[in-house]
């Protein structure tokens, strides 16, 4: 009904009619990420790659398309990297995602990605969190060997990646020598704020009724989490700050962590703990899930767990810096695959528009809020062969994921957007190198120590609908201590 002339004789892209946000949800229960993949399943079946919604007075707009995506985010990148703005934004206000496409916006995002491709720095927090997840891992064993029933120990070894890739991210972010207790707390605060954040509120999804009626009674509890968020990091920044003066270690010549990085740039202490909360917040549940997802596979597929084993036997004897210069076809396919069947992200994080624009036979208008579905590319019938099934085959060289990257490359052409896993374009995620080479690192270090053996009952594959899309049920395995 909505498909009337919008402008210049083009409509909008069909909405379900009547203009509600995610109709037949709002008046039971809060609408959830799951109901919106279940509107947009239908939206899409019925109507095609470009749908929208409405949230509020605004249309949202659902891109599930590589090609469309293409034209979107690459060749009018400049007009699709805008981001909404909220009328509360906490502890993200600061943050780049959340800056406006411009000049601070473009410093911010330089000096992440030049920290981030210090090769020096990610190395040394590698060594000492791969070194910690192992011994952890030992431990867990040991611990539960008594109770198996031969043939390695079965452990749940959720909690202990979360810790190991949290580790990481916090020595990357405000250098080593911050203590267990401060990072078991600061990871306690990121939990709690995040169980409080309405999750389709982070979509820019929901009318401001809507959200109003929805953070009402979390209101109170999210203020106290902030705060107490806010005096932990300024008291690490400040911590960080005493030691540059005092020129303790190398770190006075040399900025290293992103608190460095940060302190070099003069920025306000509002603004500096609100980058680190999007920096721990960016880079560690979208992280540890994709680890988890890597290693369920592996566990369900033994044939693949022992190819990736002979694979990486031959780098057994280099020092951790070299296997992590080295190419691994392999490992390299095995992470793409997982990130192309289970993105951490099923949805990018929301754009808009400066301007009206064409795209397909539809007008966007501007200051719509445009999305893209990431897990439905990913998983496109048409892009990939048996879609569903784990090959990662399908990347080394002859195979259809050939040349497909986790980011898109800016000369290439739409057949480089069949998966998306961190977005693409200006605005495509700036940790993607890191994260695919910390994964890559964490999953060889994972095989190369241990056996991961399925269970009785087996691997449940479900999924948790999500800001970021985790296993239903924690990944629950055997493993054996591999002797040499
Ligand atoms: C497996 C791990 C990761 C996944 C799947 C992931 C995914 C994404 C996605 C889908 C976006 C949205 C892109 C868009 O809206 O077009 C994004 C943005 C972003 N990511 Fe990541 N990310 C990961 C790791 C990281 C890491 C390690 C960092 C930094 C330490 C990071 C920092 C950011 C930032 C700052 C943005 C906003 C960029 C901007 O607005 O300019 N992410 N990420």
């Amino acid at each position: 009904k909505n498909r009337k002339p919008y402008c210049n004789g083009l409509s909008l892209p069909p909405a379900p009619w009547p203009r509600l946000p995610l109709v037949g949800n709002l008046f039971c229960r809060p609408p959830t990420i799951a109901s919106l993949d279940e509107v947009l399943r239908r939206l899409h079946a019925a109507h095609g790659p470009v749908v929208s919604l409405w949230a509020g007075r605004k249309p949202a707009i659902f891109i599930a398309c590589h090609d469309i995506a293409h034209r979107a985010l690459v060749h009018m990148g400049a007009t699709f990297a805008h981001r909404p703005t909220s009328w509360h934004s906490g502890v993200n206000s600061h943050g780049v995602n959340s800056a406006t496409y411009g000049s601070r916006w473009g410093l911010l995002r330089r000096n992440l990605s030049s920290h981030l491709a210090a090769e020096h720095v990610i190395a040394g927090a590698f060594r000492s969190s791969a070194g910690s997840l192992v011994k952890s891992l030992e431990s867990a064993a040991a611990a539960a060997a008594g109770e198996a029933d031969g043939g390695g120990a079965v452990v749940a070894p959720s909690e202990t990646l979360r810790h190991a890739v949290f580790g990481f991210f916090a020595a990357l972010c405000f250098g080593e020598g911050v203590g267990e207790d401060t990072l078991g707390r600061l990871r306690g605060l990121h939990v709690e704020i995040i169980s409080l954040i309405v999750e389709l509120d982070a979509f820019h999804l929901m009318p401001v009724l809507l959200q109003v009626v929805c953070y009402f009674p979390r209101w109170r509890k999210l203020l106290s989490a902030q705060r107490r968020h806010h005096d932990l990091v300024t008291a690490i920044i400040s911590a960080r700050r005493r030691r540059r003066e005092e020129g303790v270690g190398s770190d006075a010549a040399d900025p290293r962590c992103y608190v460095d990085t940060l302190l070099g740039l003069g920025l306000g202490e509002d603004e500096m703990v609100s980058l680190c909360w999007e920096y721990m917040n960016a880079a560690v549940k979208t992280t540890t899930t994709a680890l988890e997802w890597i290693m369920a596979r592996l566990v369900l597929h033994q044939d693949i767990q022992q190819k990736l084993r002979n694979d990486i036997a031959g780098s057994d004897h280099m020092t951790c810096g070299e296997r992590r210069r080295r190419r691994r076809p392999f490992v390299e396919a095995v992470v793409l695959e997982a990130l192309r069947l289970h993105p951490p992200a099923h949805y990018l994080l929301a754009h808009t528009t400066d301007k009206d624009v064409t795209l397909d036979k539809y007008v966007i208008p501007k200051g719509s809020i445009v999305n893209f579905g990431v897990a439905t590319i990913g998983r496109y019938a048409t892009l990939w062969t048996d879609p569903d099934a784990f090959r990662p085959e399908r990347f080394m060289e002859g195979g259809e994921g050939c040349g497909v990257h986790s980011i898109a490359a800016a000369s290439g052409g739409p057949e480089m957007m069949k998966m998306i896993p961190f977005g693409a374009g200006r605005r495509a995620c700036p940790g993607a190198a890191v994260a695919t080479t910390v994964l890559q690192s964490f999953v060889e270090d994972l095989v190369r120590r241990f056996e991961w053996i399925p269970v009785a009952s087996g691997v449940d594959m479900t999924e948790k609908p999500g800001i970021v899309t985790e296993m239903r049920m924690p990944l629950y395995t055997r493993v054996v201590v591999r002797q040499n």
